[in-house]
């Protein structure tokens, strides 16, 4: 038997146990849980009973786990179908040195790096101006990769942000950029064009409409742009002048990117040392993830926990459930780090995947989405792992009041997925309100929750900038160890081409220049609908 089976078996030959029955056990809570960095991951309220673990690091151990990650950090060229090194971690680590193809690639870091941070100070200080005055606002125009990452930081860290107020335009819906300009001042905006190929039609099309909407105000739009980007000659081909433009290698894959260039608006925003402080979290998660035995290693229980919960139980979704209003867009900035990344139909050699790929991840924040989506956790008859973040406290303290109000809400929603309401507990619910005979039995029916639902929970101190990057590195690592046991590559996205190719091919369509006669009949009609 394979592993994979060995794990398929003990699943469905111990299914019928109680999650609550493992805290029996003596320090269950404790063994099944990770403190380090002062983060604390807990992953007792699942299934995973020491044998499974046990079982789940063999499967690490045998994917080879540890000299994939090794190789990733040094340098190698992990990213096979592209054929290159995946070295987003060295973005955080500005003062190693890193060998690729034989050469150091850090000074060219360390200089860009710096760059940014005089570029950010001198926006921030005034040195920088636009052409009606101190810049107020910085538009971000990216997609993907060059927009969730910073977009996401932008609001988590929001009581980090003292300099120019940050905005994000991502959309090839006009409305989106139309918005976002329309309350700004273009004489005092600048405009970040963040893209790594510089080829993205969304970004590209939403770049010209804002250098419009500038040049119709003021005489020299382009000295109020600067460009992210690893196609030097496309920036300049675009007018930005090259001390503008900030550079990066290939290997930073767009969804890693946000450590480097790709948050310079960001950094515009918090401020150098605030961004640097961000690095310094994600490299602390960086050596914890490198050191720590697999057991007491948090990327990669998380993921072993992921695996159990989709490739073993068969949970084709996992919920992520942030406490933490700030963290509204933590959801979506997962989902393409997750399902661009994992989700994969051939392994790394091109053959079949013979399990299934990465889950589907959504999510929002609590406790909002209790009041939405939770009563399919608690009642649906599909189990969805569900993965809560907390921080110790907030950044309003005379409003700790409403933050142990949240607190509270978070570990009872934990509790109640892992506890349930027996239909015993429910009838005497039912009873204390006067009910009696067969309308008691169906109303206590109603309120049976069968419990028994897997979460898992990760404290943090305080969603300061250090924490956000410890947290974003534990997800990224989390969805390389994935990957890696899955066998696939974690570091292409082909599967977002087909659609790019077709979209370029019905844009004449729409346009009346040719007649659609090459598409499917739905196709042709909705073009003709839209057309009409
Ligand atoms: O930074 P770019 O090159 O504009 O790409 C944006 C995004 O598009 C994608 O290639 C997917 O279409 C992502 O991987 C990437 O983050």
């Amino acid at each position: 038997m394979t592993l994979w089976e060995d794990l398929r078996f003990y699943h469905e030959t111990h299914s019928g146990r109680p999650i609550l029955d493992l805290f029996k056990a003596e320090g269950r809570a404790e063994n099944f849980s990770i403190a380090a960095g002062g983060l604390y991951f807990d992953y007792s309220k699942t299934s995973i009973d020491p044998h499974a673990r046990g079982l789940l690091i063999r499967l690490a151990e045998a994917s080879h786990l540890a000299s994939r990650r090794d190789a990733m950090f040094s340098g190698g060229k992990i990213n096979e179908t592209e054929n290159r090194a995946v070295l987003h971690t060295a973005l955080r680590n500005i003062d190693a040195s890193v060998m690729v193809d034989g050469s150091d690639v850090m000074p060219e870091v360390r200089a860009t790096h710096a760059r940014m941070q005089d570029f950010a100070r001198d926006i921030r200080d005034g040195r920088i101006t636009g052409q009606g005055g101190r810049i107020t606002d910085v538009v971000n125009i990216g997609i993907g990769g060059s927009d969730l990452g910073p977009a996401m930081a932008a609001i988590a860290l929001s009581p980090y942000a003292d300099g120019p107020r940050a905005h994000f335009v991502s959309n090839v819906d006009g409305a989106h950029v139309h918005d976002v300009l329309a309350g700004l001042n273009p004489a005092t905006t600048l405009i970040v064009v963040a893209s790594k190929t510089f080829t993205t039609i969304e970004t590209m099309t939403n770049a010209e409409t804002a250098r419009r909407w500038m040049a119709d105000k003021i005489a020299d739009p382009a000295a109020q742009f600067a460009a992210v980007s690893t196609a030097a000659d496309k920036t300049a081909a675009f007018g930005i002048p090259p001390e503008r433009v900030f550079g990066f290698a290939d290997w930073v894959g767009g969804r890693y990117s946000m450590w480097g260039p790709v948050g310079l608006t960001l950094m515009i925003a918090i401020g150098p040392e605030h961004f640097r402080a961000f690095l310094d979290g994600g490299r602390a998660m960086d050596d914890h993830f490198r050191d720590a035995p697999f057991v007491d290693n948090m990327p990669v229980m998380l993921a072993l926990t992921g695996l159990w919960h989709n490739q073993i139980c068969g949970h084709a979704t996992r919920a992520v459930l942030p406490y933490e209003q700030r963290l509204a867009r933590l959801p979506a900035y997962l989902q393409q780090l997750e399902m661009e990344s994992n989700g994969k139909r051939v392994a790394m050699d091109g053959s079949d995947l013979v399990i299934h790929s990465g889950p589907v991840v959504w999510g929002e924040p609590g406790t909002n989405g209790q009041h939405a989506f939770y009563q399919l956790i608690h009642q649906g008859t599909r189990v969805i792992p569900c993965e809560f973040l907390l921080g110790r406290e907030g950044h309003e303290p005379d409003l700790a009041h409403q933050h142990r109000l949240l607190a509270a809400n978070c570990l009872a929603q934990s509790e109640a997925l892992l506890r349930g309401r027996s239909l015993e507990e429910a009838r005497a619910v039912m009873a204390a309100k006067g009910l009696t005979g067969a309308e008691l039995d169906r109303q206590a029916r109603h309120r049976v929750f069968p419990g028994n639902r897997p979460s898992t929970t990760l404290l943090y101190p305080k969603l300061t900038p250090f924490v956000l990057g410890q947290i974003i590195a534990l997800y990224e690592h989390r969805v390389f160890a994935e990957g890696v046991i899955l066998g696939i590559n974690s570091f292409d996205q082909w599967g977002v081409e087909l659609g790019k190719e077709l979209a370029l091919a019905l844009e004449p369509v729409f346009s009346g220049q040719e007649d659609g006669s090459g598409k499917d009949g739905s196709t042709r009609a909705l073009v003709a609908w839209l057309r009409s």
